[in-house]
């Protein structure tokens, strides 16, 4: 009859999201951990609902906080967001119109059997629906904006907080899960704090409009239409809880199954050299059949609820068409007024419908915003002072480790335990001990990934807590165990930490760093990529790109930890050479059990492993003593 399909904004894009989420696994990397010590006050309501697997979902945070928390995120957006509702408010009256003209048509022209009556309210009747267009597109289209923009901005925030967490944060956690949390979780958020917020507004004007309209022609009816309207929420409320827990199972299955897909994926070198192609694709099937189980629980769910609203729909029509039949009888009213009060109606309900549904939508999407949530709640480990003041100038050098005790978290054993040492300006001091003999453990402290539980590290005689951490880590590079680098080009990765530095700069350290002449040798020089994590690179070749990054870099601190890890006699000669240069002047600290390459005289710290009756002494103290020695 009317004006085409209605508009109910949120509906297509969440629909959207939900189907991609559905297909789009291709796009997704890889699991759940959720770390329960740290969570907001909110979720010591921590639900017991368990996952399929058994592992725990994240708390369950109410809407309201939920809204508390993400509003503000919604600044600069709103008024997107407010057009929105305004054009679907037009839509809908647009719609109400179409349909007293409809009754209107039906009395002067149908009834009376009059052909002149007919041409001006069928005119007016198009241009309606032209304009009914008009609105609709213009608001499905703001809204779209408002809530990929409001997304953006989500994103950007997440990414901006997990960024603040220390690396000890991704060590206990799965990259994928994290990747579902960063991805689909947030646009549950979007569709749960913005467009779904529209969908609100829009659907309950909608409501507001058709059930006035109906009132009009005829009250007495509309009242017994009226009556009905609770059955339809009702209906939705016994669904919605179901759903919530269902979508929370979903959601945590998603995360599982995204790490076993980036876990296994990252690593297929490894699963094609062991022949373990089935064991990870059964392993990806169990995990899938989670998913597929928690989704068939929403689809069971959501399958079941159309169906059981359209009976209490077409009771509620069979009710009004025998009241309507009575009245016309009784010459109460006209057919056009008995066929416009049934069309508000089919308005009507479906409005009334997806505001049920809508309380599905909200479940849904509150299960992935419980899950960032759970991510934003986590405080970082190690945080700027107050107080805390940048390094001044270019740092001297000077290090000093003054009875440092360290104990990981969630650890009893000590790692360090009254370890002092001093490093001079420009000297270069080797660390050496078996492995796990905390000598990595050197290098995240004085990073301040983690601050020691005892003693103190100072560089110039700061104590580190006392600087800024973006200052410090400016004044220190690292060079780590195994060479980190991006997919991107060559340049990309020698100027990573030095976006600023020009070509000649470039071409400098990578001469300096002996990866000059290779590079010169590649179809596209210093713009030819390097694969995933510099993967079409040697190990030698991957580690000198790292020494010309960390000369480019130029801080005056250098910490190598294990250089020359995986790499044979010759490879590990000829990346000595620009390792002694990129050390010439620099504060340096040099982990590594393998003394071959180590110049003569130069001084040396060893590490011994932590003794056992240290662990014991920590653990009659309980928490007394957290360092346990190694020096
Ligand atoms: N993030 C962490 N959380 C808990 N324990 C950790 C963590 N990182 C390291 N450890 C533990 O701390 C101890 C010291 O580790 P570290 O990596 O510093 O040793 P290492 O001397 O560098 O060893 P290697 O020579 O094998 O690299 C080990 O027992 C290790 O299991």
């Amino acid at each position: 009859m009317g004006l085409g399909p209605r508009w109910l904004p949120s509906s297509s894009l969440g629909l959207r999201r939900r189907v991609r989420r559905r297909l789009g696994l291709g796009r997704r990397l890889a699991s759940a951990v959720v770390v329960v010590e740290e969570v907001p006050p909110e979720s010591r309501r921590v639900s017991q609902r368990l996952s399929l697997t058994a592992q725990p979902l994240a708390p369950t945070v109410s809407i309201r906080n939920t809204f508390r928390a993400f509003w503000p995120d919604t600044r600069g957006v709103r008024r997107l967001f407010v057009a929105g509702i305004v054009f679907a408010i037009l839509a809908a009256l647009c719609e109400v119109a179409a349909i007293g003209l409809f009754g209107y048509i039906t009395d002067r022209v149908l009834s009376e059997r009059d052909l002149g009556a007919f041409w001006a309210p069928a005119a007016t009747w198009l241009g309606l629906a032209v304009l009914a267009g008009l609105v609709s597109f213009a608001g499905a289209y703001v809204t779209a904006a408002g809530a990929e923009r409001f997304l953006l901005k989500l994103r950007d925030r997440v990414f901006g907080h997990v960024q603040t967490l220390t690396p000890d944060f991704f060590e206990n956690r799965r990259l994928g899960d994290l990747m579902a949390r960063l991805t689909d979780d947030i646009e549950s958020i979007e569709e749960l704090v913005g467009s779904g917020l529209v969908k609100v507004f829009t659907t309950v004007a909608s409501v507001i409009f058709f059930a006035g309209a109906a009132f009009v022609i005829r009250w007495d009816l509309a009242l017994v239409t009226f009556a009905l309207v609770p059955a339809f929420l009702v209906v939705s409320k016994l669904f919605a809880s179901r759903f919530r827990n269902a979508a929370a199972r979903e959601r945590t299955s998603n995360g599982i199954m995204n790490s076993v897909i980036e876990e296994s994926l990252s690593n297929q070198s490894l699963v094609q050299a062991y022949n373990q192609q089935q064991t990870e694709a059964r392993h990806l099937h169990r995990e899938g059949r989670t998913w597929l189980r928690a989704n068939l629980s929403q689809a069971w769910l959501s399958g079941l609820y159309g169906p059981s609203v359209q009976v209490l729909e077409t009771i509620c029509l069979i009710v009004i068409l025998g009241f309507g039949a009575w009245e016309i009888a009784q010459g109460r009213l006209t057919l056009g007024g008995l066929l416009a009060f049934a069309a508000y109606l089919a308005y009507l309900y479906p409005a009334v419908q997806s505001l049920g549904e809508l309380a599905l939508t909200v479940s849904q999407a509150a299960a992935g915003s419980d899950r960032v949530l759970e991510v934003l709640s986590v405080r970082p480990a190690v945080v700027d002072r107050p107080t805390a003041a940048p390094v001044r100038g270019r740092s001297e050098g000077r290090i000093e480790f003054s009875r440092v005790g360290f104990t990981y978290p969630k650890r009893i054993r000590a790692t360090l335990r009254e370890l002092s040492f001093v490093i001079e300006p420009g000297e270069l001091v080797v660390c050496t001990g078996p492995s796990g003999s905390g000598k990595s453990t050197l290098a995240k402290l004085l990073l301040r990934f983690y601050d020691p539980n005892t003693g103190g590290i100072t560089l110039d005689g700061a104590d580190l807590r006392d600087l800024t951490r973006s200052s410090l880590r400016d004044s220190i590079t690292l060079l780590h165990q195994e060479n980190l680098l991006f997919s991107g080009t060559i340049r990309d990765n020698i100027t990573y930490g030095s976006p600023d530095a020009d070509h000649a700069a470039v071409v400098r350290a990578a001469k300096l760093a002996d990866v000059h002449d290779f590079i010169q040798t590649l179809p596209q020089k210093y713009d030819t990529p390097i694969g995933q994590r510099g993967r079409l690179m040697s190990g030698g070749q991957r580690q000198r790109l790292a020494i010309a990054r960390a000369i480019l870099r130029d801080a005056p601190v250098l910490v190598l930890d294990e250089p020359m890890t995986g790499l044979d006699v010759a490879t590990a000669e000829r990346v000595m050479e620009p390792l002694r240069r990129l050390m010439e002047g620099r504060t340096t600290l040099l982990i590594t059990h393998d003394l071959r390459h180590v110049p003569e005289g130069v001084r040396r710290i060893e590490l011994e492993p932590v003794r056992r009756s240290d662990r014991i002494r920590l653990r009659r103290h309980h928490f007394g003593v957290h360092a346990a020695g190694n020096c």
